[in-house]
């Protein structure tokens, strides 16, 4: 870990590998970003990262789409930040989040889960990151190749056909549109440490 780079965390739920690959395209995204590095937690190792997520700038929150909503595995490390997160006094406040979510179905009603996050990340007091891309696939001269192919704007989407295994799907243009996200969040966790770092010695010569 390098000191003087900007950490941005991806917490994730993986039942089959199938978000696991998609998370794993967040972090590349982000660990492109100059001075940034990324760090993939999964939600089963949770309980060793608590320490580590209170000192990073960014947490990109990802889960599968269950039953129209974040996988119980998700929700549980969800819960669980209600003691060990927000009663210990608001240690993610003022951290930058996002989120992103795979399922099988095309819509498969992954805009719930993406509110759901977004709703987490607002009662920890984050400053949400929306995915900054037009819908990708909308006109006749798009592809299923397309980057944003399913259109969302509040996080990244991915879908992964139910008979395939992780190896196969996601396809690359989800992936790619994951990658989008971790950059896009690590730009602005960069510039919300850079603007800090600058009105504190602005303070410091006044
Ligand atoms: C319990 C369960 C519920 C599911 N519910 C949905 C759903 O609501 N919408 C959908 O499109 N796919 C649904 N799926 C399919 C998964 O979202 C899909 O297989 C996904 O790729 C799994 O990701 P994972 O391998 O990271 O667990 C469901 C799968 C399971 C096991």
């Amino acid at each position: 870990m390098n000191p003087n780079a900007t950490q941005i965390a991806i917490v994730y739920h993986s039942g089959y590998g199938h978000t696991a690959r998609q998370a794993q395209a967040v972090a590349r995204g982000a660990a492109s970003v100059d001075g940034v590095e990324s760090l993939l937690i999964s939600v089963d190792d949770i309980d060793q990262h608590w320490d580590t997520l209170e000192n990073v700038e960014g947490i990109i929150f990802g889960a599968p789409t269950y039953m129209g909503s974040a996988s119980a595995q998700f929700k549980g490390f969800m819960d669980a930040t209600s003691r060990t997160v927000f009663a210990k006094g608001g240690k993610w406040a003022n951290k930058v989040a996002a989120g992103f979510t795979n399922s099988a179905s095309r819509s498969g009603d992954k805009l719930a889960t993406l509110q759901q996050i977004a709703i987490f990340s607002a009662q920890h007091g984050m400053h949400w990151i929306n995915l900054g891309l037009p819908p990708g696939h909308n006109n006749s001269k798009s592809t299923e190749d397309s980057l944003n192919r399913h259109g969302f704007f509040l996080g990244a989407a991915a879908q992964s056909n139910a008979d395939e295994s992780a190896d196969v799907v996601p396809p690359p243009a989800d992936l790619r549109t994951a990658e989008h996200l971790g950059a896009r969040v690590a730009e602005v966790a960069r510039q919300l440490a850079a603007g800090r770092a600058a009105l504190a010695s602005l303070k410091k010569a006044a």
